[in-house]
């Protein structure tokens, strides 16, 4: 709702109140109409501030409204009647407005925005884009390009930047209600006419045509097959090409077809998923509410390899103290300088301060005894990880926390090294860590409460967004990307190419089709972890090249690696680079050599492949070992996965994550596409659909906010 009072005699005062951040319910959008007429009928009010409660002006529409049916007056005429009014009215913008609340401040006559304050239209990340004029006031008020940066990107900007732009009439370090209230008594009564931002003429500069081309070009090369940047740009032509009034009339149109699309439906429901994941919830019950963290304030990190690099640094960033260690003097000596380059950039990139004096470095593990949390970030390999596990046992104060970096070995077999197993948690980073916002927090069976909510706020306090997921081979990431991945290798073999698969996946939205993220992460990686799991052999022919443990098995990635063929690494691996770390990835008339040979040896004949089977048999299988994991209760819910897979693996945003997808496509459909494929390729583990998959498809596909009422049904009825 909208609360109205009157201050200072005849300053009629709108404050909103729609905790956490004054989003505009229906309530609230009804509250505002009332108190507006209420302001500009009574004599004595001679001018108005809106502001909002608990220092945040507005966070825009209220996005849980978006699923149901419309209620309350629409946003359009409660701006016009704002705009329209006979009394000045003043925003009084602290900390928030964004979207429709700044499209509310743009129906003002003047802004005042603190100091703090951040300004933006993020509808576009919602697949959306302002609806209630803000395509239309901004170009008028900032002119073109700008309203152009600002509407397509979506990004924040600060009171100052705003000032500069011509947002805001004034910013001040003071508290901006008060501020406001100053300033509407000081424009009582003056004329409005040149206050009316619609009335504006929409400047047109001379390379118009250019400037609108560019940017369309620039939102096609960034938005990997979103509509909603596309959409935006043509809502601002609108502004410059027709009237005012036609102007919101497009805007409008193109509103709804967005807010009709299953992009936007995808991207409000990522909007809340990112949300969700840190009420997280463990198998054995644990959960975010009744677990509290250890106070953590000197952190320390065990190998200073590329991982161990990024995780010292967002560490210092986020204010911890670091103990750094690195056992040999020359890797020590490269990590510092390492280290101090990348605070250097992300200091410059961010305009913080550096962080330097944060990190002590060591060449002795004795150096972390009085840490908090310990992070081992040492090589992937499980012997070396158990001594590690050991020594800091020994040699770390009681309940200091002990968290391990790997990508996939089993935590509890690290932990029962160690004389508080209870204390032992993964944190596993992407790389490059210090950039990369996801942080899979993996819990075993012994790790406390305490220990998941510590390193769940320990990721909160680095700009993580953290994700409470169980131990299992793999954890949830790196297990759903096997299935992946092993489909991947199998339609090379029956006659797809690297480029073909590739491009399927890249129009589908990834920023990188499969082969070239394994150019890019190296092929060697994947190979040890085979080998680790006994699964590469030497026999080069026959059917037992091709099986394993009774299932189908491609060696192709192992044979490639047996060449050499790491990837971008040496310049060679699905594709060619044009020298070792080279980034640009072209065909390799020699892999293809090489695909003809393999299948000719393994009596295997290339068949044609089409765009849907590339994609269902990539997807499907992952999003299969996505419910296996939920059956599992390695994810507590959907939405862990979906956020693992958009900021750990690249899924496209506007398409939710796999576990959306699913429900978007049918989970019946992909249960019946799964079966197709299972019986060409029986031996194919991956393609046998989940009993959960099987379950949910079989009650009609529930939506996806309901699928945890099945998954928390003891396992036996599932
Ligand atoms: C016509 C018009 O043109 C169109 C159509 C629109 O206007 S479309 C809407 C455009 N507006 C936006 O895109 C802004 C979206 N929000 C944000 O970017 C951020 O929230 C924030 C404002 C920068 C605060 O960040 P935070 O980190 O301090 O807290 P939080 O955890 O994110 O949020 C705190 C709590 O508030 C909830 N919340 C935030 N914004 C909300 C909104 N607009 N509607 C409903 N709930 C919202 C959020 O789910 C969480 O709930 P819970 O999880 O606690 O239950």
């Amino acid at each position: 709702m909208a609360f109205y009072s009157r201050v200072s005699g005849s300053v009629g005062m709108i404050t909103l109140q729609n905790p956490p951040v004054n989003a505009l319910s229906a309530a609230v959008r009804q509250g505002i109409v009332d108190t507006m007429h209420r302001a500009l009928s009574e004599p004595e009010v001679k001018s108005v501030v809106i502001c909002g409660q608990n220092g945040k002006f507005c966070g825009g529409a209220d996005i849980r409204e978006f699923g149901a049916t419309m209620a309350g007056p629409p946003l359009v005429p409660m701006v016009h009647l704002i705009e329209a009014a006979s009394k000045p009215v003043v925003a009084a913008i602290e900390g928030i407005a964004l979207g429709g609340g700044l499209e509310l401040a743009l129906s003002c006559h003047y802004r005042i925005a603190h100091s703090k304050a951040r300004l933006g239209f993020p509808e576009v990340a919602l697949g959306l884009l302002p609806g209630a004029g803000g395509t239309q006031r901004l170009p008028r008020l900032v002119g073109v390009p700008a309203a152009l940066d600002l509407i397509t990107t979506g990004r924040h900007v600060t009171a100052a930047e705003a000032r500069q732009l011509g947002i805001v009439d004034e910013v001040t370090e003071l508290n901006a209600v008060d501020a406001a209230v100053k300033f509407a008594q000081s424009v009582a009564g003056k004329s409005l006419d040149a206050r009316r931002i619609s009335t504006y003429p929409c400047p047109r500069p001379p390379d118009l045509d250019a400037i609108f081309e560019r940017a369309m070009q620039q939102v096609r090369r960034s938005s990997r097959g979103a509509i909603a940047p596309g959409t935006c740009v043509q809502a601002v032509h609108a502004a410059v090409t027709l009237p005012y009034a036609k102007g919101m009339e497009r805007e409008r149109e193109l509103f709804s077809v967005l807010f009709n699309s299953g992009q936007a439906r995808a991207l409000q429901y990522y909007f809340f998923a990112q949300r969700a994941v840190s009420r997280w919830s463990t198998a054995n019950g644990a959960r975010w509410d009744t677990s509290k963290p250890r106070p953590v304030r000197k952190a320390a990190v065990i190998g200073l390899g590329t991982m161990g690099r990024g995780i010292t640094v967002s560490l210092a960033q986020a204010g911890f103290t670091v103990v750094a260690v690195e056992t040999q003097e020359k890797q020590l000596s490269e990590a510092k300088q390492g280290v101090s380059g990348m605070l250097e950039r992300g200091a410059k990139r961010r305009g913080v301060p550096l962080a330097h004096d944060k990190i002590k470095y060591s060449c002795s593990v004795q150096a972390v005894a009085d840490a908090d949390l310990v992070i081992e970030a040492v090589f992937e390999d499980m012997a070396l990880k158990k001594t590690v596990f050991q020594q800091l046992s020994a040699i770390c104060k009681p309940g200091a926390l002990l968290c391990t970096n790997t990508s996939g070995l089993d935590i509890d077999e690290l932990a029962s090294q160690t004389q508080s197993p209870e204390l032992v948690v993964g944190m596993h980073f992407f790389a490059p860590a210090h950039v990369m916002q996801l942080l899979e927090v993996v819990y075993g069976p012994r790790s406390s409460p305490e220990a998941v909510a510590t390193a769940m706020q320990v990721g909160k306090k680095m700009g993580k967004v953290s994700v409470a997921v169980g131990n299992c081979r793999g954890f949830v990431g790196n297990r759903m990307l096997k299935q992946y991945l092993e489909q991947a290798f199998f339609l090379l073999e029956e006659g797809a190419t690297p480029e073909q698969v590739d491009q399927v996946l890249e129009e589908f939205g990834f920023a990188m089709g499969v082969f070239k993220v394994s150019d890019l992460s190296g092929l060697d990686v994947g190979w040890k972890v085979r080998k680790a799991d006994g699964l590469v052999s030497p026999a080069s022919t026959g059917t037992s090249a091709r099986i394993r443990g009774g299932s189908r098995y491609s060696p192709l990635g192992d044979l490639l690696c047996e060449r050499g063929r790491f990837g971008q690494k040496t310049g060679k691996g699905w594709y060619q680079y044009d020298k070792p770390g080279g980034r640009v990835a072209k065909v390799d008339p020699w892999l293809h050599g090489f695909l003809e040979d393999y299948r000719a040896q393994h009596g295997l004949v290339a068949r044609r492949i089409d765009h849907q089977e590339v994609l269902e048999r990539c997807l499907y299988t992952l999003i299969n070992e996505g419910f296996q994991i939920l059956q599992d209760g390695i994810a507590a819910g959907p939405e862990d996965i979906d956020v693992i897979y958009v900021l750990g693996y690249g899924w496209p945003r506007h398409r939710g994550g796999p576990m959306f997808y699913a429900s978007q496509v049918g989970l019946d459909k992909v249960v019946e596409r799964l079966e197709h494929y299972q019986q060409i390729h029986p031996d194919v583990p991956g393609l046998q659909p989940s009993r959960l998959l099987r379950k949910l498809a079989a009650i009609n596909n529930p939506a996806i906010h309901k699928w945890r009422e099945v998954i928390q049904k003891p396992r036996s009825q599932l």
